[in-house]
């Protein structure tokens, strides 16, 4: 048991996949995970353990935003060992081209969070995907003819923000798309050692205004699931 994650040592794999919704963990290991376990209940923030084609595979809800993915990346790293955390996450989109649907995946995460300004005393980190993960997840869309957008996303401690166009500066910079946990994620995981990545669909558009439902984000994102699973299968 840790703080925040009720498993026994042991149970949790090396590699794990985390949405931000604790439902769509649950709809992941649902559907393509076999002899399935759920080794998380405490706060509603399911954990499950499978097997993927014969390989064991987590899949852990991290909660919305830094703080709450925060806990979960250091329990999950620290008290379990896990060693690859990869982000099946939603985004919304900065640039008409980037549509609704489309695969986001993160080289780097901006963010406009004070955590890492107060962690290297006021100096800027890059939050950086790992290269390894990166390359096996990019090779396996290839293969299984994908097309995806790769590049600079910001996670924002701000989902509701008091200016509507704030977004425009980041998407004039190339920002691809707006989420709010890969910056802390990217940071946890090179502190100690692990492995991170973030695989976004983009759920919404700021350009044109478009969006999906709540249930479309927990239950269809399915090109996006099984792009992270082959991805987790091939390490
Ligand atoms: O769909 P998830 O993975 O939660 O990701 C995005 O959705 C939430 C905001 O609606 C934030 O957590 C953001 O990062
Ligand atoms: O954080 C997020 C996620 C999806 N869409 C947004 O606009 N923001």
């Amino acid at each position: 048991m840790s703080v925040h994650i009720g498993a026994e040592k042991g149970s949790i794999a090396e590699t794990v996949l985390m949405p931000g919704d604790p439902l769509r963990a649950r709809f992941i290991a649902e559907k393509f995970l076999e002899n399935t376990e759920c080794y998380n209940e405490v706060r509603g923030m399911y954990g499950y353990t499978g097997l993927y084609k014969g390989k064991a595979v987590s899949v852990q809800g991290s909660g919305m935003g830094q703080a709450s993915l925060s806990i979960y990346t250091n329990e999950l790293i620290c008290d379990y060992g896990v060693k690859n955390l990869i982000r099946v996450g939603s985004c919304g989109s900065y640039h008409e081209h980037v549509k609704v649907r489309d695969l986001v995946i993160a080289m780097s995460a901006s963010t406009d969070s004070a955590m890492n300004r107060e962690r290297f005393n006021g100096n800027f980190y890059a939050p950086t995907a790992d290269y390894h993960l990166f390359k096996t997840m990019t090779a396996q869309a290839d293969e299984m003819g994908m097309t995806y957008h790769a590049g600079n996303i910001l996670a924002t401690d701000t989902f509701y923000h008091d200016d509507p166009e704030h977004w425009k500066k980041w998407a004039d910079f190339g920002v691809l798309a707006v989420e709010m946990e890969s910056a802390a994620l990217y940071t946890l995981a090179a502190k100690h050692g692990a492995r991170a990545l973030t695989i976004c669909t983009v759920s919404d558009n700021l350009a044109t205004g478009e969006f999906t439902s709540s249930e479309e984000r927990e239950t269809s994102f399915t090109e996006m699931m099984k792009l992270a699973l082959e991805t987790a299968f091939k390490l």
